[in-house]
């Protein structure tokens, strides 16, 4: 039977990257969606915002709500300092059965825990499963329908301390506007916005970067 796309991008990691070397990953998927097949990875223009923001802040403890192949969980997990650790969740068994490879190519498993199963399942028991107290760091780029819900979650397991860091991916394509309504006028986020295009075309896109104020 016909293979799926994310069993496509892996074929394509293995072909043009080289194991244990987290920018030939990055850069293998990049040319696989430029010059094969659009995939919803973030992308190289995103992708350097979220570099950016990822390095000014070193965090220890970081979660990523949607995984996909795993092109963003290496982008962050390669700038992570020794002893950081990144939770990454995926709805979607198939995705992350890939994304599992592409991490294991890149050589971070040890840094990354793929978890499978939704959103909304997990957050509520990151404390009692992973000892985790709050995170440094979100990532959110899973379903736009999920992104207020489980900001909301978050809130309310107390797994957002004055500082942490939400980072927010399609704020404008496919767009999150209930989001971006809540972090730009509640009281608890200080947000901006980074004006880009969406992955591999010249369509806008953006990432919404909120910082709670606790
Ligand atoms: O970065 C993304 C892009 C798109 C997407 C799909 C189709 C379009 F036409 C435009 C944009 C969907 C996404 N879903 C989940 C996480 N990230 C996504
Ligand atoms: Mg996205």
């Amino acid at each position: 039977t016909r293979s799926t796309r994310p069993q496509r991008l892996l074929k394509a990691v293995r072909k043009r990257a080289k194991r244990g070397d987290p920018q030939s990953v990055i850069s293998a998927i990049d040319h696989f969606c430029r010059h094969s097949e659009w995939a919803m990875n973030i992308g190289d223009e995103k992708g350097s915002i979220l570099d950016s923001v990822v390095s000014e802040l070193s965090p220890e403890k970081v979660l990523e709500l949607g995984t996909y192949c795993g092109y963003s969980t290496v982008r962050i997990a390669r700038l992570l300092p020794p002893g950081a650790r990144l939770i990454t969740l995926e709805f979607n068994a198939d995705y992350a059965a890939i994304a599992k490879q592409v991490i294991a190519w890149a050589g971070l498993e040890d840094k990354i825990q793929l978890v499978e199963g939704a959103s909304e399942d997990w957050i509520p028991h990151m404390k009692e499963h992973f000892g985790i107290e709050t995170f440094d760091f979100v990532f959110l780029d899973h379903w736009k329908d999920r992104y207020l819900p489980d900001t909301k979650l978050m809130e309310d397991c107390g797994l957002l301390r004055k500082g942490t860091v939400l980072l927010a991916d399609n704020v404008i394509c496919p767009g999150v506007p209930d989001y971006l309504e809540y972090v730009r006028n509640s009281l608890s986020y200080k947000s901006c916005y980074f004006k880009s295009h969406l992955e591999y075309t010249k369509a806008e896109d953006g990432l919404e970067k909120s910082v709670f104020l606790g």
